[in-house]
Order: C-alpha cells, then structure tokens, then sequence
C-alpha cells in the first residue's frame, strides 16, 4: 500500500515509477547513445539551448494554461524550499518546451544562458541527454546530473525531472528543479528528486480534482488521520457509481485491476455501497471505513461532492460503450490475461490502455512488432476482452501460405469452385471469423489483388466465396499484424494506400524483448513457468546466466526467450542453470564474437587485466563467479576450436577471441591443451 504517506519525503513512495524500471544510469546510457548515434549530436556543440519566440511560446503555453494554473502554487511552495540552495524551477510541456518558471532574479543571466529559461527547448534531438527530455520520453522521474549530461555546456547543471500525468495517463508536462552549481556527488540530488516528486503529485491531482469537478470524487487512503492532507488515491465516479477515473497513486497501487475498475460499478473496487457515498455526500462527517477489494486491505474513503453549477457531462461507463459482452463471457478475463501480457513494461502497458479504448468500436487494428514480440498472443488477448470474445477467433498467416491458396483460404469457395476444390466447398476463414475476431498475421505478405477483396469485406460488410454469386453478410473485428513497414510499402506500389489508411487508424507498436523495461520480470515468469512445467519445481539461475541473458538482442523475441529457457533447463539436469546450458546463439552473440568473452557485467574486468595480463583473465572471472567448477567445458572447446582454426598460431586465435596472448597461453595450461607442434618436446 502506497498511499498516505507519513511525511512530505515519503509522499513520494506513491509515485508511479512501476517496479522493473531500469536504474537511471542505464536510462542515461541509452539515452547518450542516441544522442551521438541517432541524432548525431556534436557533444562538443557551444552555445545555448533554443528559446522560442515569445508567439510560438505561447501557442504552447495555451493547451497548458490549466495545469499551469493548479500546478503554480506548488512551483512556488518547491522554489521556497530550493531556492536558497540554488535551484530554479521549471515547468516544461510533453515537446520539452519551459512554459513556465521560477527562479532568482540575481542570476537571471546566468540561468538564460544555461537554457533554465522560458521558452527553452529541452528535448533529446536538440540537446542530447537531459533530465526534462528523459522524463517525458522514459515517463519516468530522473535526476541528469553534471556529466551525464550529453552537451558539454550542459554539463555543470544538475536536473531533477519528474513528469506530470493527465487523468487518463496521457504525459501532460514535466516539473523540475535545476541548480547551476551542485556538489559532485549524484547522491546529493536524491532528496530534491523526491521533493520534486511529491509536488508533481500535488499538481497531477490538484488537476485530477479540478478535470473532475462535476464528479463525486472518493479520496482514499490507508491513514485515517492523514486524510486530508495527504496526497493519496483519488477515485472519480459518475452519477451511477461508476469509475470514470483514477490517479496515478490509485492506478499503481491497483495495478493492472485498474484498468478492470475504470468503467465498473465502484463496489466492485471498494467494500462500499454507492448509497454510502451519496449518504456521506449530504451529510458530510468522519471518513467512511471500506477495504480495497483485490487485496483485503482497510483503508478510509472522504467524499468529495461535484461542485454545484457544474455542468454534468459523464462519460458513459467504458464497459458498456461499446457492444454489450455475450452471456457467458466475462471480457474481465481477456483484460487481465492483455495486462499480463504487458508484464510491467511501459510501452506494453500504454498498447493495452489503447487497446481497451478502441475494443468493440468496429475499428480495424494494426499490431507492429517483430517476430516473437507477442503480437498474436496480444490480438488473442484484445478479443477475449471485447464483446465478441466467446465466439470465433481466427488466425491465418499470410506469408505462411501460397499466394495461390491465400483467396480461397480467406474468403472460401463455392463448390466445384475450381479443380481439386472439396465438393462441399469451403467456408474461408472470413465467415469462420463471423461474430468474432479475424487475425491476419504478416499482412504485408497479402497479395495485391487480394488486398483489394479484403478492403471490400471492410467497407461492404460482405464477403463473396469464389465461384458464388451472392454476397454472403459478414462482421468481424479484423486485427492485422505485420513486422514490414507498411508506409514504404506503399510508397513502393506494394501496398493498397486506401488498405493502409483503413489499417492503420489504431496501431500499436509492441517493443522488441531488449528493450522491454520489465524484460528481468519476463524472465523471471518464463522461467518459473517453464521450470515448473519441465522439472515440476523452481530451478534456479546462476547470476552469470541471468547476465547473458539480458545482455542477449533477442532477436526471436519472447518464442526464443521461451524455447532458451527450456533448452536451457532441460540441459542443467534441473540443478542451477550454468551459462554453458544456454544455447551458443546466445553465448556467441553477446557483445562481441568471442565465446570465450564473459558476460557485459564482467567485460570491463576483462579489458583491464587483459591489457597487462597480469590478473585473472575473463575466463577465470566467469569461473570466480560461476558457482560450479565443471562449468566451462563450453570455453575450453571454444578456445580448441580457435586455435585449430588458426592452425595453431596462438597470436591468430588471440585476436579471433579477442583476448591477449597471455591469457591464451594460461588456459591452455590450465585445461590442457597442447599444441601438436610441442607434442612430445
Ligand atoms: N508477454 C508475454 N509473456 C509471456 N509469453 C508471451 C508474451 N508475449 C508472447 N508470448 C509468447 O511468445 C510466443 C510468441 O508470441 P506470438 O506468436 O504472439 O508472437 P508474434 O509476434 O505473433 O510472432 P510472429 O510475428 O513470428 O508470428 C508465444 O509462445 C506467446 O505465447
């Protein structure tokens, strides 16, 4: 339970960084490297960062001006516990724009010149790593501090940035506090990153309170006496009793329930009867005793009443906007199985939000990802959580099937329709789908002709088998997937443009397992699932495994994640699994081209003591490490393999292994190779 925090610091455990996030430094690390490599930025670049005019400023600070008016008071209760160490206090849009600031008028020239100004532009493809452009992009709070800076003028600021979420979880802004001047040591930030934490919650609520206002509104919270006064959860519901929203506090807290609350009566959320509510609403008193559903825990609720005059528009319950579910079919269960697909991932977690809203709004949807990202498991998911769940879900692969048959297959056949058609004809998988969902996988695979036929069935509602003559009624809810970029597709005649556009309205991009930020998580689970289902109980892994592991590029994604991890414990006997049961793939491809490297975490021990190769080389850090001693039959063979490549020349299989010469000739007194030459000698 995270709300009700004890004191102002502690506010901050309610914050919404969801567990699995990388640490900042690996953050900032990516974040460098698309600064030089993606945006080519010249590190060494002088100058300031861009300030807009004060027109184009103001067309950003427009869309703004509400949240500038909640959040200004907090600006001003952070800047008086800052100022007197030197920060200044911004607030910049989800571009990275300053729309507003507080600072201290004797430096004013300084901070204009440092771009802790308003209308300076923080964004990562203008001014490379940056805590304001770092929060809006991981959704994250970050502190940058002096080097990790990517522009060198940059480098003397040290930034604390945490961003500021729409009720509906869109990024709105970022507030942040940023001093000129700081003491080294990054550790001095943490407790300025945590003020500037608690007030982006007040502001994020002050402006949850004020979108809401017309809505009775629970405050929830597990310390009676805190109340009032914390920043705790915040449950908006409409004049049913049902959730139209939560707050960032209340969404963490439930996890993926709540996104099962939002549109559901409110007690199935709390232990609470809405005429409760509505009592407390007229009669105003002690805060009403409840218990959070999903885990049992007590917690008190104070009602806030919909302020009068305002003008009511509640939005419809989200379960109910669209078709209504079939008897028998609890769309509950398809929702929970889409969040258990997002694991804790951030992106994964923001595809299911948009997947929820256009569920059973008879809109096509396009699932982009790589192979094995999930994207079919992901389209089973969204049509167990729509209306349409309990009846047919059909996937064809369209790249999986000669472009002969892919017609006949999708859109069936009369018949007799051709030679070697069955005499009953055939449905096509089109009518099999009717009432439910059509998965089209590889889409961009469909041939061009055929293009146009599905095209039809999406805008006519009716699909004609081959060899018939009348059109038969169909309705299907057509998810797509494809790995192609469809867009040049287009551009290269490919692709139908009109079939794009009409594809493309809800795309969801799934991340490739490397860039997954809850991929530890995901290993985890695969692993203790698979352990179980192989060996009937949990199997360990060693550290060193685990290492390689995440430090793999996957680029079969979760189906080669999962069919590793099941190599890999059918090989460790079911003990530990040791890296030498992981699949070579994996050992090969880490990093470098050399089996015999260890893994990232040890490379830098590595290129230090091979350079002198006076210490223990790579190999001895894996065994130091390696819990086993019969762990490295795997280097042993691979350092034979080089050196028989290389005919023997130690210096040749040095480099092929990327090592020194030393350390080759130490390994092979160690595991007793000897070269044919000195056989004998
Ligand atoms: N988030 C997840 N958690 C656990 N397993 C997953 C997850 N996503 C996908 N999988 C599993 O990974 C495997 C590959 O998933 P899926 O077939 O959906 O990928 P895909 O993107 O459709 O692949 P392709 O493009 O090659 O058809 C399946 O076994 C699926 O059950």
């Amino acid at each position: 339970m995270v709300w009700n925090a004890t004191s102002p610091g502690a506010l901050s455990s309610g914050t919404p960084i969801p567990p699995g996030f990388a640490p900042d430094g690996e953050v900032i690390e990516r974040s460098r490297q698309r600064s030089s490599e993606l945006y080519r930025l010249d590190p060494a670049r002088s100058g300031s960062p861009r300030v807009l005019t004060s027109t184009a400023l103001k067309e950003h600070q427009q869309p703004m001006e509400r949240l500038m008016g909640v959040a200004r008071s907090g600006m001003e209760a952070l800047f008086s516990q800052v100022r007197d160490a030197g920060y200044v206090v911004l607030l910049a849009d989800a571009h990275g724009v300053v729309v507003d600031f507080i600072s201290n008028p004797t430096i004013d020239r300084e901070l204009r010149h440092a771009g802790l100004w308003l209308g300076s532009c923080w964004t990562e493809d203008n001014e490379g790593t940056c805590a304001v452009a770092l929060a809006n992009l991981e959704k994250r709070a970050i502190t940058v501090h002096q080097s990790e800076h990517f522009r060198m003028p940059n480098k003397k600021l040290t930034c604390s940035a945490v961003p500021i979420f729409a009720p509906d979880g869109t990024p709105l802004a970022v507030l942040d506090a940023s001093a000129l001047e700081s003491p080294d040591d990054r550790r001095s930030q943490h407790l300025v990153l945590q003020m500037v934490k608690s007030f982006a919650r007040m502001a994020e609520d002050a402006n949850f309170l004020n979108a809401f206002e017309g809505h009775c509104v629970l405050r929830l919270g597990r310390r009676r006496d805190l109340l009032e006064v914390a920043p705790g959860g915040l449950a908006a519901l409409d004049e049913t009793g049902h959730v139209v929203a939560i707050n960032q506090t209340l969404l963490h807290e439930l996890g993926h329930m709540a996104y099962l609350a939002i549109g559901r009566p409110m007690d199935e959320l709390l232990d609470l009867r809405f005429e409760q509510v509505l009592s407390a609403m007229q009669h105003p008193g002690d805060p009403l005793s409840t218990r959070l559903l999903h885990t049992g825990e007590r917690c008190y609720a104070i009602v806030r009443a919909p302020r009068r005059g305002t003008t009511r528009t509640f939005p419809a319950p989200a379960r109910s906007a669209g078709a209504a579910a079939r008897p028998g079919h609890d769309p509950a269960g398809g929702a929970q199985a889409l969040y258990r697909l997002a694991g804790e991932d951030t992106t994964m977690l923001a595809n299911v939000q948009h997947a929820m809203r256009v569920l059973d709004k008879g809109l096509a949807v396009l699932l982009r990802g790589e192979s094995g990202s999930g994207k079919e498991a992901f389209a089973k998911a969204m049509h167990e959580a729509s209306a349409r769940g309990n009846q047919p879900f059909v996937a064809i692969n369209c790249a999986a099937i000669p472009e002969t048959l892919i017609e006949s297959e999708l859109f069936g056949y009369k018949d007799g329709a051709f030679t070697g058609a069955r005499s009953k004809g055939a449905r096509g998988k089109v009518l099999q789908a009717h009432g439910g969902t059509l998965f089209l996988d590889e889409i961009g695979d469909m041939p061009l002709a055929l293009q146009t036929r599905l095209l039809r069935v999406l805008a006519e509602g009716e699909v004609t088998p081959l060899g018939a003559e009348q059109a038969v009624p169909v309705d299907v809810q057509l998810v797509c997937a494809t790995h192609r970029n469809l867009r040049e597709m287009v551009d290269r005649g490919e692709f139908r443009l009109d079939l794009y556009y009409r594809l493309n309205s809800v795309t969801l991009t799934l991340p490739p397992l490397r860039e997954r930020t809850d991929r530890v998580q995901l290993m985890q689970s695969l692993l203790a699932e698979a352990s179980l289902q192989i060996h009937g109980r949990q199997v360990p892994i060693s550290a060193e495994a685990s290492d390689w592991l995440l430090r793999y590029d996957w680029p079969g994604n979760i189906r080669q994640l999962r069919n590793a991890l099941r190599a890999a414990l059918a090989l460790s006997g079911g003990t530990l699994i040791e890296p030498e049961h992981l699949p070579a793939e994996i050992l090969e491809g880490v990093g470098t081209n050399s089996g015999l490297l260890p893994p990232p975490r040890l490379l830098s021990i590595h290129r230090e003591e091979s350079t002198d190769g006076a210490r223990a080389s790579p190999v001895s850090a894996v065994q130091a490490t390696s819990s086993g001693a019969q762990a490295h039959h795997g280097e042993r063979d691979r350092l034979l393999a080089a050196l028989q490549a290389c005919h023997w020349n130690v210096t040749e299989a040095a480099q092929t292994l990327g090592i020194c010469r030393a350390t080759v000739y130490r390994y092979m007194q160690k595991w007793n190779i000897v070269s044919p030459n000195r056989r004998g000698a």
